[in-house]
C-alpha cells in the first residue's frame, strides 16, 4: 500500500457524531456531547487501515451548509472549498449524517456531493435508527447518489468496519450520476419517500412526551431550577465524606512528615508550602467531580438545547439570544472552552458581548474558593427539614453571578435597536448517558485537576511561601516571623486599597499568586497562616482558623470578589486570542475588577450595617 497517508476529512451537519467517529477511528479523545457545536476547531488524528493504509484525518466543526458564515464553520467551508491558508482540498471527503435526522442532513450531502469531489456518505447512529423504528435502504440510496453510502454506529467498537472496508478499496473516484437538482431539498424528499420507511415506536413516544413537559413554558423553568438546584445540593453533601477522608488523610501525612524532619527551613518548605499547598487544593477534587458528572450527564442526554430554548426569552432580554447558552454554559465548567465555543455564534456583537461575559459564570476553579469561606461561615444545617443550608448558598452565588451576567450583558447591548433573534436550534435525541463516556470524561477531569495541582498551584504556593519566610525576622523580634517577610510587607502595602473592603493583610496577600490561578488562594492562605502561626497543623485547619478570625462581613466580601474579579491570566490570554484585540483583553480585565472591588465594597458596609462586623 502507498506510504504517503490518504487525507481525508470528516464533513457534515452539527452532532451527527463527527467527532465520536474520529475518536473511534484514531483513539483520540477529543470532545464528544449531544448538542450542535461542539467541535469549533480542526482537529487532526491518524490512524491505519486494517489493510495497514495510512490515514490523515481531519474532524472539523459540524456545519449546516457550504454557505455558512459563523467563525467554526468557516474552518469547514474553506477546506471543503479549498480557500484554508495551510490545509489543502481533502482527498476524500467523509461526510457523515445522522440516520435519525435524514431530512436535515442529506441536504447538506448533496451540498457536499455537487463539488464533484471524491466522498463517501457515512449514515451514523444506525442504533439509533433501529431503536426508533427506522429502515433506510442504503445501497438503493448509494446507487442513486453514486457514491458509496455505508452504515455506521460511532460508539460500538466495530461499528465502523464498513468504512474501514470501504477506505481500503481504492480508487476514489468523483461522485457520477444523475445531474444535480437545483432544489436540493426536494431532492432531499424524494429520496426520502423512496429509500426510508419509519415506523414510530415506544421510544419516540417517550421522547415527545418529555418535551412536552421540557419545553412546556411553565414546567419546563420549574424542572431546569429543580436539576440546577439538586445539582448544587449534591456538590455538598455526596462530596462530604470523602473530603473529610482527604482531609484527614493529608494531615496525617503532614504530620508524619514533619516528625521525621528536622525543625527549620526544609520542613517548612515541604510541611508548609508543597503538602499543605497540594492538600489543601487537592481536596476539593470530590466536588469537582460531582460538579463535572453533572455537567457531563447533561450535555449527552440532549437537555441542554432544551434549556437553552426555554432561556431564549430570558436571554433575548438581556439583549442576546439562545445560541448564547451554551458558550455561557460551557463557562461553568472553565471559561477558556466556553470563550472558545463563541466560534458558533454568527452575529459579532453577540459574540463578542457573550466572551465579555464569559468570565463571570462560576468556573470549577471558584469551588475550592467558595466551599472554604462557605464551610467556615455558613452552618451545616437543613432548611425545612430538606435543603442543605451550605449547598442553598451555593446555588445562591451562582444564581447571583448569571444574573449580573445578565445585566451586565444588557447594559453593554443597550442602545442597540432590538434586533429580532430567532432562535434556530436543533433539539437532538434524548440519549442515555454511556457509562464509558462519563468514567472517561470525569478520569480526563481528575488528571487536568491534580496535574494543575501538582505543577502551578504547588510552584506558585512554594513562590508564596518563599516571599513569606524570607527575609527573616531580626534577632530579639517579637511578632509572628511572616509580618517581616516580603510577602508580609507587600500584604501590609496593599493594606490602604483592600481595608474599606474588609480584606485583611493575609487576604491580600492570596490574591497575588490568586491572579493567576484562582484556586491557589485556598493553599496560599492556608500557608500564609500556616507560617503565622506557633503550632503545626494550622493549615490542615484552616475552615476554623477562618471562621475565628474573619468577621462575617470579610468573608461575604471575599465572596463577592471571587464572583467578579479577573482572576485567571489564561482566561485573558484566550480573550485576546479570539478577539485578536489586546485592548479588549485588557478591557475586560479593568471592567471585572472595578467590579470585584465595587461589589465587594458594597457587600462588606452593607454586612457591617447589618451588624456581621
Ligand atoms: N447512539 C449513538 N450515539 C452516537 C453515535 N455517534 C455519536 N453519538 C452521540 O452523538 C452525540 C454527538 O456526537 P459528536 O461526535 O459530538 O457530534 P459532532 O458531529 O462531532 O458534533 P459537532 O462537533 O457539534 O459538529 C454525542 O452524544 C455522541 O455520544 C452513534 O453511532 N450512536
Ligand atoms: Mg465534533
Amino acid at each position: 500500500m502507498s506510504a504517503t497517508p490518504l487525507y481525508a476529512a470528516l464533513v457534515g451537519n452539527p452532532n451527527c457524531g463527527k467527532t465520536a467517529l474520529f475518536n473511534r477511528l484514531t483513539g483520540s479523545h477529543q470532545k464528544v456531547a449531544n448538542y450542535a457545536g461542539v467541535t469549533v476547531e480542526r482537529k487532526e488524528g491518524r490512524f491505519q487501515t486494517p489493510s495497514a493504509r495510512p490515514v490523515r484525518l481531519l474532524d472539523l466543526p459540524g456545519t449546516y451548509s457550504l454557505a455558512a458564515t459563523s467563525p467554526d464553520e468557516n474552518v469547514t467551508r474553506e477546506i471543503c472549498l479549498g480557500l484554508h491558508r495551510s490545509e489543502s482540498v481533502p482527498e476524500l471527503l467523509i461526510c457523515v449524517v445522522d440516520a435519525t435526522n435524514l431530512r436535515l442532513h442529506l441536504r447538506f450531502a448533496l451540498e457536499v456531493r455537487q463539488l464533484g469531489r471524491p466522498m463517501v456518505i457515512v449514515v451514523n447512529m444506525m442504533d439509533e435508527a433501529a431503536r426508533r423504528g427506522l429502515s433506510i435502504d442504503l445501497p438503493g440510496l448509494s446507487a442513486a447518489l453514486g457514491v458509496p453510502v455505508i452504515p455506521c454506529i460511532s460508539v460500538q467498537r466495530g461499528g465502523t468496519a464498513a468504512l474501514l472496508k470501504c477506505l481500503d478499496a481504492p480508487p476514489l473516484t468523483p461522485p457520477a450520476g444523475p445531474p444535480n437538482a437545483a432544489d436540493l431539498h426536494a431532492e432531499v424528499r424524494g429520496l426520502l419517500a423512496r429509500y426510508v420507511q419509519t415506523s414510530p415506536t415506544a421510544r419516540v413516544l417517550l421522547a415527545d412526551r418529555l418535551d412536552r413537559a421540557f419545553l412546556h413554558p411553565v414546567i419546563g423553568p420549574a424542572i431546569l431550577l429543580v436539576v440546577l438546584f439538586v445539582m448544587f445540593q449534591t456538590v455538598f453533601s455526596w462530596a462530604q465524606p470523602v473530603m473529610d477522608l482527604m482531609q484527614d488523610g493529608m494531615t496525617g501525612f503532614g504530620g508524619l512528615v514533619g516528625h521525621g524532619l528536622p525543625q527549620g527551613v526544609l520542613r517548612s518548605l515541604i510541611v508548609d508550602a508543597i503538602i499543605a499547598g497540594a492538600g489543601t487544593v487537592a481536596v476539593y477534587l470530590p466536588q469537582i467531580l460531582i460538579l463535572f458528572l453533572w455537567i457531563l450527564a447533561l450535555e449527552e442526554s440532549g437537555y441542554l438545547p432544551r434549556a437553552a430554548f426555554l432561556l431564549d426569552r430570558i436571554m433575548a432580554s438581556a439583549g442576546l439570544s439562545g445560541r448564547s447558552f451554551i458558550p455561557l454554559l460551557s463557562s461553568f465548567a472553565c471559561a477558556i472552552p466556553g470563550i472558545m465555543a463563541t466560534r458558533t455564534i454568527q452575529n459579532p456583537r453577540d459574540r463578542l458581548v457573550t466572551i465579555l461575559i464569559a468570565p463571570l459564570m462560576t468556573c470549577s476553579a471558584r469551588l475550592p474558593v467558595y466551599t472554604l469561606l462557605i464551610g467556615a461561615f455558613v452552618p451545616h444545617r437543613r432548611v425545612l427539614g430538606l435543603f442543605n443550608l451550605q449547598g442553598l448558598v451555593l446555588f445562591g452565588l451562582y444564581a447571583f453571578a448569571i444574573v449580573s451576567g445578565l445585566i451586565l450583558a444588557r447594559v453593554m447591548t443597550r442602545g442597540v435597536t432590538a434586533e429580532e433573534h430567532p432562535l434556530l436550534m436543533e433539539l437532538p435525541l434524548y440519549r442515555r448517558p454511556v457509562l464509558r463516556n462519563l468514567a472517561l470524561g470525569l478520569w480526563q477531569r481528575a488528571t487536568m485537576f491534580l496535574s494543575r495541582v501538582g505543577t502551578i498551584i504547588v510552584t506558585l504556593n512554594v513562590l508564596l511561601w518563599a516571599l513569606s519566610s524570607f527575609p527573616g525576622p531580626p534577632p530579639g523580634a517579637t511578632g509572628a516571623a511572616i509580618d517581616y517577610s516580603l510577602a508580609g510587607r507587600i500584604g501590609h502595602w496593599m493594606m490602604p486599597l483592600f481595608a474599606p473592603i474588609g480584606f485583611n493583610w493575609q487576604i491580600c496577600v492570596s490574591l497575588i499568586p490568586g491572579l493567576a490561578a484562582r484556586e491557589v488562594a485556598v493553599s496560599a492562605l492556608a500557608t500564609v497562616y500556616a507560617l503565622g502561626a506557633s503550632d503545626d497543623d494550622a493549615a490542615a485547619r484552616l475552615t476554623p482558623l477562618l471562621s475565628a478570625h474573619w468577621s462575617l462581613a470579610t468573608a461575604l466580601s471575599l465572596l463577592a470578589w471571587y464572583v467578579f474579579a479577573p482572576q485567571c491570566l489564561s482566561t485573558l490570554a484566550v480573550i485576546r486570542r479570539e478577539t485578536g484585540s489586546l485592548k479588549i483583553a485588557f478591557g475586560t480585565a479593568a471592567y471585572l475588577f472595578a467590579l470585584a472591588y465595587a461589589a465587594s465594597l458594597l457587600t462588606y458596609q452593607v454586612a457591617r450595617l447589618l451588624g456581621g462586623a
